[in-house]
C-alpha cells in the first residue's frame, strides 16, 4: 500500500493513504450485498428481521419499523457516502475543547456512548466505501479524546466523539455535553449502547441527559454479532421499554448495528442521508 504521509493538515487519528480499490470490504457496498442469498440480504439491510421470529406474536413489530427504507433508498444514500472530486469525504479538524470546535454550516449528526462501544468502528463502517478517511478504533477504552470531525461533502459532517465511563465524566462533561446543548446544526445524536451487555446504569444517565437537552436522538444497539439471540433480544426489548417509558425526544425505534459484517449499516446511511434532508425517501420508508 502507498501512503502519502505526512499530509498537511491532518491530525493524529487521520491518515490518508492511497489504497488500492481492492482493499474495500466485500460488504461495504450494496451492489455487493445485493448478490449474496436473499435471507443473507434480508438481515444485512434490515437487521430487526433477524429477531423477528424470537418474539412472542403478542409484540407489535411496527415499533420496530418506524424506519423502514426501499434497497432504491439505501442505494440512493450509498452514493453519498462514495467520495468524488465534487463531493470529497474527508476528517475536517479534531477538538478538544469546545472553543475549538469549527462553525460548519452543513448539518451534523455525532455518535456519543460509553468508551469502546464501538463508536468509532461504527462510523469507520459508514465510510468504508471511502477507506483512505481513516477512523481510528482500539481495544482500549478512553481512545478517541477529541471529537473528531468528518466532512462529507457539503451534504453533513459526521462527529465521532470521545466516550463516557472512561477518563469521564469530566472530559465528558466539559466537552460533549456543552457541545451538545448548544450546537445549533446539529440534527440528531445517536447514542450508542452495547448490544451483547444491554443497558448499563452509564447508559442510562446519558439517556437523562440526551432528554434535558429535548433534541432529537437515536438509540443505537451496537455490537450485534456478538450475544446470541436470547441476550440480544432481551437487550433490544429492554432498550425498548424503557425507551417507551421514559423518554420523549428519542426517535421510538432502536437501530441494531454490527460494524463487523455490516449489518444495519446501509439503513443507518440512509437514516443519516434522511435526517440531514440530504435524499427525499420513498413514501413507504417512514411510518
Ligand atoms: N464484535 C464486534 N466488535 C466491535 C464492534 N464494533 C466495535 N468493536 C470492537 O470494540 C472495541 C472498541 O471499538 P471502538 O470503535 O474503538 O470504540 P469507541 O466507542 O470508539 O471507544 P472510545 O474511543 O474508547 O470511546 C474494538 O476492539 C472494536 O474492534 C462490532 O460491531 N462487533
Ligand atoms: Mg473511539
Amino acid at each position: 500500500m502507498i501512503c502519502l504521509l505526512p499530509s498537511r493538515g491532518l491530525l493524529p487519528g487521520t491518515q490518508l493513504c492511497s489504497v488500492p480499490r481492492q482493499r474495500l470490504h466485500k460488504l461495504a457496498s450494496l451492489q455487493n450485498v445485493r448478490m449474496l442469498r436473499p435471507k443473507k440480504v434480508q438481515s444485512l439491510l434490515y437487521p430487526f428481521s433477524q429477531m423477528e421470529p424470537y418474539l412472542d406474536r403478542s409484540v407489535d413489530r411496527s415499533q420496530f419499523q418506524h424506519f423502514h427504507p426501499s434497497v432504491e433508498d439505501m442505494m440512493k444514500a450509498e452514493t453519498l457516502f462514495l467520495s468524488s472530486p465534487s463531493h470529497k469525504i474527508d476528517y475536517r479538524i479534531s477538538a478538544e475543547r469546545l472553543d475549538h470546535v469549527p462553525v460548519l454550516k452543513p448539518p451534523e449528526v455525532c455518535f456519543i456512548g460509553r468508551s469502546n462501544v464501538g463508536k468509532s468502528s461504527l462510523i469507520r463502517a459508514l465510510f468504508s466505501l471511502t477507506p483512505e478517511v481513516e477512523v481510528r478504533v482500539s481495544k482500549t477504552p478512553g481512545h478517541t479524546k477529541k471529537m473528531n470531525f468528518f466532512q462529507v461533502g457539503r451534504a453533513f459532517t459526521i462527529v465521532d466523539m470521545p466516550g463516557y465511563g472512561h477518563r469521564s465524566p469530566k472530559d465528558f462533561v466539559d466537552m460533549v455535553e456543552p457541545y451538545l446543548f448548544t450546537r445549533e446544526n446539529l440534527v440528531r445524536t445517536f447514542l450508542l449502547v452495547d448490544g451483547s451487555v444491554g443497558l448499563q446504569q452509564a447508559d442510562l444517565i446519558a439517556m437523562e441527559m440526551c432528554e434535558e437537552i429535548r433534541r432529537p436522538y437515536v438509540m443505537v444497539l451496537t455490537k450485534i454479532d456478538k450475544p446470541g439471540n436470547g441476550t440480544l433480544l432481551r437487550n433490544l426489548m429492554s432498550l425498548q421499554d424503557t425507551v417507551r417509558r421514559n423518554t420523549t425526544s428519542c426517535f421510538p425505534q432502536p437501530l441494531l448495528i454490527s460494524s463487523l459484517n455490516f449489518c444495519g449499516i446501509y439503513l443507518l446511511r440512509c437514516f443519516i442521508a434522511h435526517v440531514t434532508g440530504s435524499i427525499s425517501l420513498t413514501d413507504t420508508s417512514l411510518s
